[in-house]
């Protein structure tokens, strides 16, 4: 399978490119990747241009993974072929208008694709077949793992959901942090202190698999210091904050489809 990314130089195109060769999945001369400026350097043994045609007639899976913005200029038909959008915002009958052709795929993943741990929820057009879908599932395990869902609606919303992938837990991050050095801890100490911490809760959420909300239920009812923490938090607003922030990101998501 050669494997075509449109903005292979970016942020998601990189580390998906990174992760099919460091995987073993591809080798880098089964990757053509196109960007606009010079190629940056990585991956020397696989095809860079910046021409998306031929990046087209190379390849037999094209990724795109330019910004939803430079998405209108991308000069590119791909007729019959399995297209894989990882772009915001962009419907699969946009896609398939403009590429000229029904097998097409949009998934969402995050920027922990970088250490091979993305989510990536995606979703198929009526004409995606068993054989693509395999393909799909190699590109997303190769940075991570996910789940086929049933609409679009699910990929919009979860753009603003696991697609913001590190954002959330980086913000609640740094206002731990900024709370521990107000305190007076040193700024190194409360950074480990913190990004232990939010490893750590990854690691027993994943090991318990069992729903965070009883994880929560079960410091409250040790009724020690903790308790006294979420409850001031939650009295502060904490679940209202968050429905808003989402709320904010999903309209942003579909607000790009018109776009
Ligand atoms: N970053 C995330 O966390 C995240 C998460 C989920 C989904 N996404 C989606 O993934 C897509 C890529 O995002 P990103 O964060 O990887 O953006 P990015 O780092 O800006 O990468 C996009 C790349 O597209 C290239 N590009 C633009 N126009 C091109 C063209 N005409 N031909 C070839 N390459 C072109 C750019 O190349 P030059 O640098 O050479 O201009 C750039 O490196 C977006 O649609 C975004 O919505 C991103
Ligand atoms: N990161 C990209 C953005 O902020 C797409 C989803 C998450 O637009």
């Amino acid at each position: 399978m050669h494997v075509g990314i449109i903005g292979g130089n970016g942020w998601i195109g990189g580390a998906l490119a990174r992760a099919l060769v460091a995987g073993g999945s591809l080798g880098e001369a089964d990757l053509t990747l196109s960007c606009r400026s010079a190629p940056p350097g990585w991956l020397p043994g696989a095809r860079w241009t910046r021409d998306s045609r031929e990046l087209a007639e190379r390849s037999d899976v094209i990724v795109l993974s330019v910004r939803p913005q430079d998405w209108p200029a991308i000069d590119v038909a791909a007729p019959g072929k399995l297209v894989v959008s990882v772009m915001a915002g962009v419907s699969l009958a946009d896609i398939a208008g403009r590429l000229g052709t029904g097998r097409v795929v949009r998934a969402l993943p995050n920027a922990a694709a970088e250490v091979g741990r993305s989510y990536t929820p995606w979703t198929a057009a009526a004409e995606v077949t068993e054989a693509d879908r395999a393909a799909v599932r190699l590109l997303v395990e190769a940075i991570g793992s996910g789940d086929e869902v049933g609409s679009e609606a699910e990929i919009d919303y979860m753009t603003g959901l696991s697609g913001t992938g590190p954002a959330y837990p980086a913000l609640l991050a740094t206002a731990l942090i900024a709370d521990a050095v107000a305190h007076g801890l040193p700024p190194a100490v409360a950074r480990r202190a913190v990004v232990e911490m939010l490893i750590g809760t990854g690691r027993l959420l994943e090991a318990k698999d069992e729903d965070p909300a009883e994880t929560v239920k079960a410091f409250v009812d040790y009724r020690g210091v903790t308790a006294e923490g979420i409850e001031a938090m939650r009295a502060a607003g904490f679940d209202a904050a968050v429905a808003k922030g989402l709320g904010a990101a999903l309209a942003k998501s579909l607000a790009l489809q018109g776009a």
